[in-house]
């Protein structure tokens, strides 16, 4: 993709690259120095790890939160934002970022979206959170059209022998969603799962579920690892599998969905000439600002001194870049501490009124 290809890019005074707890929390405190924000993720969804790590998990150490789930806080976060309104750009992964002569960044990403930002903050924790790949060789050829990575639309499925692999939960919903109506208009010939051995891992109704269904027919189970494919015609023909005896068999598959889960990718963010530290972005601890000005970076994708990976430094972080950006962007502001309990001008901003004089 290029940089120049598509519609015109969105100009905004600040771009955060991770909308993980940090990345959230960087959009409020950008806002409370009237500095608006575009927010974009890898993830369909808001939260980075405490969302896809651990929703139903207690954090025990959030001031003043003595208790609350991963999900919890997204959600805390996300209602605390609102009032910024920034520009949210979901499910596509930040994959350029190019300084201008004009002292700002063009910024690309996985789905075409482009932006001309004034300041860049790097939110992007351990990286971006992509599905675990199908590792064969060349079979990403397939990619779109009989292999799937992300979940294509149900129509694309209808009436097609579908295999699903992967043994836990992401692999097992789409299994019981595919499989529920056989029959039905929209719904595949076939629906098969394929694990490398048969002991799947999810919640108890999940299972039952499972094996009912490979009772009564409407689900098939194939114990085995893919290994190696054929194909004829530009088709993808067959999977060879292993077996836990080593054996190996040919497995004949028309549409495959790989539900192997999420993992975190630095990805392109190694790629954009800032300083690393052991796959982490140095910065210097005032402003969070990493070797290339007007670009910094928060959360768990930063290194300094005494750095330490907890949600309580990442907001510290993303208050502290707030600051530094607001002194680049807007110089001739004057930069004094305000509270929030006190000053109608934050209060404004967070859309609350202020109390009502004595
Ligand atoms: C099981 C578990 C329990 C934990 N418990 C605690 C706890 O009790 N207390 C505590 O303080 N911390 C805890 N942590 C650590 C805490 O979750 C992290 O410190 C925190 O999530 C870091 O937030 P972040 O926003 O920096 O990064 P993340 O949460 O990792 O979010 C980063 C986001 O950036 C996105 N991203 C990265 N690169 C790109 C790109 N190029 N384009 C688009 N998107 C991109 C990713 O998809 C991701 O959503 C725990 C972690 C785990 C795994």
């Amino acid at each position: 993709m290029s940089l120049d290809d598509g519609a015109a890019p969105i100009e905004t005074e600040a771009l955060v690259v991770g909308a993980g707890p940090v990345g959230m929390f960087q959009v409020f405190q950008l806002g409370l120095q009237e500095i608006h924000a575009e927010l974009v993720d890898a993830l369909p969804h808001l939260g980075g790890q405490c969302a896809e790590l651990y929703p139903d998990k207690p954090i025990y150490d959030i001031p003043g939160l003595p208790a609350c789930t991963g999900a919890e806080l997204v959600e805390r976060l996300r209602e605390q934002m609102a009032p910024m309104r920034p520009g949210l750009h979901l499910g596509q992964v930040v994959t350029r970022l190019q300084p201008r002569a004009d002292g700002r960044f063009e910024v690309a990403s996985s789905a075409g979206r482009r932006w001309l930002a004034g300041c860049v903050v790097i939110a992007g924790g351990v990286g971006a959170f992509e599905p675990r790949r199908l590792k064969l060789d060349g079979v990403e050829a397939h990619e779109g059209r009989q292999l799937h990575h992300a979940l294509p639309p149900d129509e694309a499925l209808a009436g097609r022998a579908v295999l699903v692999v992967g043994g836990e939960e992401p692999a097992i919903d789409t299994a019981l969603r595919l499989s529920a109506t056989p029959g039905a208009p929209g719904a595949p010939a076939s629906v098969t799962l394929l694990h490398r051995r048969d002991a799947l891992k999810a919640d108890a109704q999940s299972l039952a579920e499972v094996a009912r269904r490979r009772t009564d027919g409407r689900l098939q189970f194939i114990a085995g690892q893919p290994v190696g494919f054929h194909e004829a015609a530009g088709r993808l023909e067959q999977l060879v599998l292993v077996h836990g005896d080593t054996s190996t068999s040919p497995l004949a598959v028309d549409q495959v969905l790989v539900r192997l889960g999420l993992s975190p990718r630095l990805g392109a963010i190694a790629d954009w000439g800032l300083a690393l530290e052991r796959k982490q972005l140095v910065v210097e601890p005032a402003g969070f600002e990493t070797s290339q000005p007007g670009i910094h970076a928060v959360g768990d994708v930063n290194t300094y001194p005494g750095k330490k990976k907890l949600i309580l430094c990442g907001f510290h972080e993303a208050t502290l870049a707030a600051f530094a950006v607001a002194a680049r962007l807007h110089p001739q502001r004057p930069q004094h501490l305000q509270y929030t309990t006190t000053s109608p001008r934050l209060q404004r901003l967070l859309g609350r009124a202020a109390p009502a004089a004595p």
